[in-house]
């Protein structure tokens, strides 16, 4: 069965990030992407073509590939995250391609919490910037478990060895020091080519992986089997047909691990034990499903199970009603304690109060320093008063079931991202004078 697991887990799709400063060449990097492994269709490029003509462009700039929004052309600056589908003979890719002007934390924080890669681009003419050692910060602190660094330019530098080493050396430490410790750096030209699905002849001296060749091999889908199983409950099913009159289904998502017949799973936050009487995928009868498939279970006991439920194996969270997080504000109405707002955890959405804003996180220097309220894109660390409990894992468990949203309940704005326990890997301590964290709740 575990062959099977293998291969139709999400081994087969990688999703990932990319992050740069302005100007750094991601969307020409993306085009190279798209266009040097066959992902994009004829007319696309003949209109690519086209374009770049018109401008007096002898090659096509493949930056136009990628950005689709004229406005945002011709403001220089690209709007939001947008997400591109592509493929190679070996492997499916979402791309969350994140802008690289201010509003970075707040784009990178979406188009980063469910990749399982980032791309951080450089121009190897600037090296390792202020805004590098962020993108790298904001990677290890939603636990992306792999970084790869893009020196890019590398046209501009002669090709040199020694420049790409340097940057390499000076991020990977930075990057160890936060706790990420999965990075391969690649020196490419985006605009020539060099090193992102082709080998570069301008470069022997690199031995390593082409981009393309590091984001089709590099291991994705952590083992479901290894992790335990989380079904948050999406719906409940109840057809009440004459022919199955006590048929009663759970629906939705496995976010995490493996669930069999027979499992012995916890209802959370109820906490009522029960055995699995049976999974249907697609409509079929199955005794194993795993993670990200959509399934229905049915449970042995006829017990009080709703939407926003956990059905849980394995060691289980303990339901809380005081939750301590990380967050990342998104919104450009600021967090401050008091605020009463809507907290969104997988399938289940309840009321909670911010009782506390702890601290934020210098994000250059990962240093705390004591906060009245969070801006935008700040990270800090609150305190959080559930009116229900919560079946939440730690972030560093499980991203899926680790992770919230908060929710302004005036309008629905997403306000805030969070993350559930400690933040990088924690390492970050209490400012100086501040309580200590279990004098907080
Ligand atoms: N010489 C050289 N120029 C490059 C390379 N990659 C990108 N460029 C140029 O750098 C400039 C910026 O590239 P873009 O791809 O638009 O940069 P970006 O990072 O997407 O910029 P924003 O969309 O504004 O965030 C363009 O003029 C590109 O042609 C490269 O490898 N070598």
């Amino acid at each position: 069965m575990s062959s099977t697991i293998d291969e139709l887990t999400a081994t087969s799709l990688l999703r990932f990030a990319t992050a740069g400063s302005v100007d750094d060449g991601k969307s020409t990097l993306v085009g190279r992407l798209l266009h040097d492994s066959k992902s994009v269709l004829a007319d696309q490029l003949e209109a690519v073509e086209h374009a770049s003509r018109r401008r007096g462009q002898a090659a096509p700039d493949l930056a136009l590939l990628t950005d689709g929004l004229r406005a945002e052309r011709e403001q220089g600056i690209t709007i939001d995250v947008a997400y591109r589908y592509f493929a190679t003979a070996r492997r499916r890719f979402i791309l969350a391609d994140t802008p690289g002007h201010v509003q970075y934390t707040r784009n990178m924080v979406t188009g980063a919490s469910t990749a399982e890669l980032a791309v951080v681009l450089v121009d190897a003419r600037n090296g390792v910037v202020e805004q590098t050692r962020r993108h790298a910060a904001v990677a290890a602190l939603l636990r992306v478990p792999h970084v790869v660094l893009a020196v890019n330019k590398m046209d501009l530098v002669d090709y040199a060895e020694p420049v790409f080493a340097a940057i390499a050396a000076e991020f990977t430490a930075y990057a160890d020091s936060l706790g990420v410790t999965d990075v391969v750096a690649v020196p490419i030209s985006a605009l020539a080519g060099d090193n992102v699905v082709e080998p570069s002849a301008n470069m022997d001296w690199y031995g390593g992986p082409t981009l393309l060749e590091h984001l089709e091999t590099v291991p994705v889908g952590s083992d479901p089997s290894s992790e335990p199983a989380r079904f948050p409950v999406q719906y409940v099913i109840r057809p009440q047909s004459a022919e199955h009159p006590d048929y009663r289904g759970y629906a939705g998502q496995l976010a995490s691990g493996v669930l069999r017949k027979g499992d012995t799973v916890t209802v959370l936050p109820a906490g009522r034990t029960t055995t699995v009487a049976g999974i249907d995928v697609l409509g079929t009868e199955t005794d194993i499903a795993w993670a990200p498939q959509s399934i229905t279970v049915r449970l042995a006991e006829d017990i009080d199970v709703s939407r926003g439920d956990l059905i849980a194996a394995g060691p289980v969270p303990e339901p809380v009603k005081d939750v301590e997080a990380t967050v990342c504000h998104l919104h450009e109405r600021p967090l401050k304690a008091g605020d009463k707002v809507l907290l969104k955890h997988t399938t289940r959405t309840v009321r909670a109060l911010v009782k506390e804003i702890g601290y934020r996180v210098d994000i250059d220097t990962l240093q705390p320093s004591p906060a009245g309220e969070l801006n935008v894109n700040e990270i800090g660390r609150v305190v959080l008063r559930t009116a229900e409990p919560l079946a939440l894992d730690a972030y560093a468990d499980n991203r899926r079931t680790g992770s919230f949203l908060l929710i302004d309940p005036a309008d629905g704005a997403t306000l805030t991202a969070g993350m559930a326990g400690e933040a990088f890997g924690g390492a970050l301590a209490a400012p100086a004078g501040e309580p200590e964290e279990e004098d907080w709740v």
